[in-house]
């Protein structure tokens, strides 16, 4: 199968993934010039060291429930195999070795951007690479932008993986929060009840 030419990235911890994610995926893989979204499981997310997080597999697993049957989206393990922390730019240098005829655009939400600048190589990431920024309530975006960063409307839901887990523990509904399957999986495992984070 050829990969697409032109495909964003969502990168997260997606622990666990829920439907604020999904919403804003499908939206900006069939609303723009995106061909498709991929959704990229951080195991470390740099400025999330020490969070209680649900093993790599089990994100990852949760991941490809929830995306089952849209061909428009797909998920990557590729940071589990580069040496963490997960620097966003690593992955990028990989990709673009692994798949190169595929332009990358970055997917990230207005809260990240004034955080940009100390990324790994922040200068490369917005020189080399096209960033869709979708605003989000409560974060102006920086004027002027960066060249090569551009501002996409995508609708957004108020909720967290933070959120989410903090129900979970309070014993209360994720009930449409996450999809069907990724809350039965959830439930089955006992996540964030027992002690599967490391
Ligand atoms: N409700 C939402 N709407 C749009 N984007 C979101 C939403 N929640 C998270 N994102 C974005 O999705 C990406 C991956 O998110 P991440 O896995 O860190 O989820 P999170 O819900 O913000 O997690 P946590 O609450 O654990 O910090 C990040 O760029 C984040 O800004
Ligand atoms: O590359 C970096 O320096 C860098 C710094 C902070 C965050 N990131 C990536 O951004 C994604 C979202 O991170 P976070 O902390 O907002 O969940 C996740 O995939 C991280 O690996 C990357």
């Amino acid at each position: 199968m050829s990969s697409p030419r032109r495909v964003g990235l969502l990168f997260g911890s997606f622990n666990p993934i829920h439907v604020g994610h999904l919403i804003l995926a499908n939206h900006l893989a069939t609303r723009t010039d995106l061909e498709a979204v991929w959704l990229v499981v951080s195991p470390q997310s740099p400025f999330k060291v020490g969070e209680e997080l649900l093993p790599e597999q089990a994100r990852l697993q949760l991941v490809q429930l929830a995306i089952v049957g849209n061909e428009r989206l797909r998920v990557l393990d590729i940071e589990f195999r580069l040496p963490k922390p997960s620097y966003t730019i690593d992955t990028l240098d990989e990709l673009r070795r692994q798949y190169p005829g595929t332009e990358f655009v970055l997917l990230m939400g207005g809260d990240n951007l004034p955080g940009l600048p100390r990324w790994k190589s922040a200068d490369r990431l917005l020189t080399e690479f096209e960033v869709y920024v979708y605003p989000r309530p409560g974060y102006a975006l920086p004027e002027p932008l960066p060249a090569k960063v551009r501002v996409v409307e995508a609708p957004l839901l108020d909720i967290s993986a933070t959120f989410i887990r903090t129900s979970i523990r309070a014993g209360q509904s994720i009930r449409y929060l996450v999809p069907e399957a990724v809350e039965r999986e959830i439930e089955a495992q006992g996540y964030w009840r027992g002690n599967q984070t490391k």
